[in-house]
């Protein structure tokens, strides 16, 4: 089943049109990755997931963006409330550093107006589970965030992220700035968290979005400056032992890009 559906979705930044008619299946409980060569759209495309992409002023998204058939897009939603539904974990790992590490996991929950301190504390430990990394930092919950090495950090952070319980998690190069045993680490995580949550990632790394997706979608462009465009989506598998068209070949064979 399709968690999120893309008809013919055109993203722009004021004048420049960044990436063209993406139409595209994501479906639930299963890892989908985005690849393809820098400046194709693919980080623009995912921050169009939870519309994060209109903070940015001048930016602009046409067409269609479905969760669960309704449109994210439509003027009475709520874009607050979409990226409670459709968290996010960045590149670079975020905790605010001087907070605790159990501060942390709940902060999303506190804006939220929870209070309970049974609550919010049951909340930081099941995330925390949830994430892997309860086992590590179970006896220091109160120690600053920022005291975590970098791969706890982004585990911390993907706990942050699950606690407010949303539905999708869209992650930008989670493991780009991690050691390659924190990179294994979290790709492990990623594995467990798609028995729960939808996940779409986007990744430099094709071993890694071999590694850990169901799906692929492989986006690239004609020439700097022209759109991105979603070239070829399909069984991750299929993506990199036999697609349909030439250029995901070629991309995926490192003679481009
Ligand atoms: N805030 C912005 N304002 C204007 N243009 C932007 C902005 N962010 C991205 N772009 C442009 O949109 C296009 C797509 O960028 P995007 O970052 O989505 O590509 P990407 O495929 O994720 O690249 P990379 O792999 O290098 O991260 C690029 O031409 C980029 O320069």
């Amino acid at each position: 089943m399709s968690k999120l559906v893309l008809n013919d979705v055109d993203i722009y930044y004021g004048d420049f049109h960044a990436v063209q008619s993406v139409n595209l299946d994501i479906p639930a409980q299963a890892v989908t990755a985005f690849i393809g060569p820098s400046g194709c759209g693919k980080s623009t495309v995912l921050r169009t997931l939870n519309r994060m992409h209109e903070v940015i002023p001048g930016a602009s998204v046409k067409g269609e963006i479905l969760l669960d058939g309704k449109n994210i897009y439509d003027r009475d939603v709520d874009p607050v409330s979409v990226r409670n539904t459709i968290g996010m974990v960045f590149q670079k790992a975020n905790p605010f550093p001087t907070m605790s590490i159990e501060d942390n996991v709940v902060a999303g929950l506190k804006l939220s107006g929870e209070k309970n301190k049974k609550k919010l504390k049951e909340v930081a430990e099941k995330s925390l589970r949830g994430a892997n990394l309860w086992e590590e930092v179970k006896d220091r919950l109160d120690k600053p965030g920022g005291g975590l090495s970098g791969g706890q950090q982004q585990r911390l952070c993907i706990a942050r992220a699950i606690a407010v319980e949303p539905e999708v998690l869209l992650m930008d190069e989670p493991c780009s700035a991690l050691d390659p045993i924190s990179t294994l680490a979290v790709e492990d995580l990623i594995h467990e968290l798609k028995e729960e949550f939808t996940i779409v990632i986007v990744t430099h790394n094709m071993q890694q979005a071999a590694r850990v997706s169901d799906k692929t979608a492989f986006y690239s462009l004609e020439a700097t400056g022209k759109p991105g465009q979603l070239i070829e989506f399909n069984d991750t598998q299929k993506i990199f032992e036999n697609p349909d068209k030439k250029e995901t070949e070629d991309y995926i064979a490192g003679r481009f890009g």
